[in-house]
């Protein structure tokens, strides 16, 4: 089942179209991957589906209901964790969930055992200081807790790791992936690294559509290359190498910095055999030889305008 479907949105600024015929869906279960560059429209698309911001075009169902501007009640199956999440600074995280499910109306005994889950969940259980002396890590942190506080079936984490350093977006990641367990989210972000990291699918937006979609590993396969590198010790080497006829006809290309040639490969056992066979007949010796693995980067390269 999907627990999130877009169909056909359009949304406009002024003359500006940010969304055009925008449309994908997000299976129960998956950690989906809403990539974009800057200003692509993901933030306005997640403000849509919470009903904050009205659409010209389109249909949106969370949960199988149909969502519709002002009226927030599809809300109740979100949890929602902005970019930068605002708290009160003077109060600790225990207090702070308390008064999210004091507000929502939940019970009192639910909320005490739902904070402390939560809390050990993101990390912050024994974390008695105010929010206000909290890292951006640790407040992203609180901010996924509150989100799950209602038990939602869906999280929308909008860019959470794009300020954090790498300690700090490892943490978020390792707390997202427990969070599969229980909830669906979409996780929108121009980090791709991440998203390699932790989405089961990824759908990447350009131009106010959908260009791409699939799971990480189909679109690997599907549009981007193995590589092969050759680096030799002097660019003296290289230049032999690249001299020769059968590299010659292949796409190989010089690295700028270092003595090295890349060839993008369709099978890289082939030709990685090929690079060994001309080592071997021009008695060139390399100072090191290696594959690497298509990487989301390149393909998002390829397909964003
Ligand atoms: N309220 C608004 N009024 C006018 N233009 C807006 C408004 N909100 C967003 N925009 C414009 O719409 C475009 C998409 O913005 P949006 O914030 O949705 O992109 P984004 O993909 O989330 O970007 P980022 O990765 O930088 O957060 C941008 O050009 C932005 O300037």
């Amino acid at each position: 089942m999907d627990i999130l479907t877009i169909a056909g949105l359009g949304k406009s600024f002024g003359n500006q179209r940010v969304l055009d015929d925008l449309s994908f869906s997000v299976p129960e279960g998956t950690i989906y991957g809403f990539i974009g560059k800057n200003g692509s429209g993901k933030t306005t698309t997640m403000k849509i589906v919470l009903g904050l911001l009205q659409s010209d075009a389109g249909e949106i169902s969370v949960c199988g209901e149909k969502v519709h501007y002002g009226d927030t009640r599809t809300n109740r199956f979100i949890g929602y964790l902005p970019d930068v999440p605002e708290f009160y600074g003077f109060m600790t995280a225990k207090e702070y969930l308390r008064l999210c499910g004091d507000i929502t109306g939940m019970p009192s005994a639910l909320i005490q055992t739902k904070s402390a889950e939560l809390l050990d969940l993101v990390g912050l259980a024994d974390v008695k200081k105010r929010i206000g002396t909290f890292s951006r890590g640790m407040k992203q942190r609180l901010g996924i807790a509150q989100a799950l506080l209602n038990e939602p079936r869906l999280l929308i984490c909008d860019e959470p790791t794009s300020a954090l350093d790498p300690i700090g977006r490892r943490e978020i990641l390792d707390i997202l992936l427990k969070v599969k367990e229980r909830t669906t989210v979409i996780f929108s972000t121009h980090v791709l690294t991440d998203v390699e990291a932790i989405c089961d699918r990824v759908g990447i937006l350009d131009g106010g559509k959908i260009v791409l979609t699939g799971s990480v590993s189909e679109l690997k396969n599907t549009y981007s290359r193995h590589s092969c590198t050759v680096t030799f010790r002097t660019p003296a080497d290289a230049a032999v190498f690249q001299a020769d006829p059968r590299i010659k006809l292949t796409n190989a290309a010089l690295r700028a910095k270092e003595p090295s040639v890349t060839i993008q490969a369709d099978d890289p056992e082939v030709t990685m055999a090929l690079i060994i066979r001309i080592l071997g007949d021009t008695r060139l010796v390399p100072l090191r030889l290696e594959t690497a693995e298509p990487k989301l980067e390149d393909i998002f390269l390829e397909v964003v305008r």
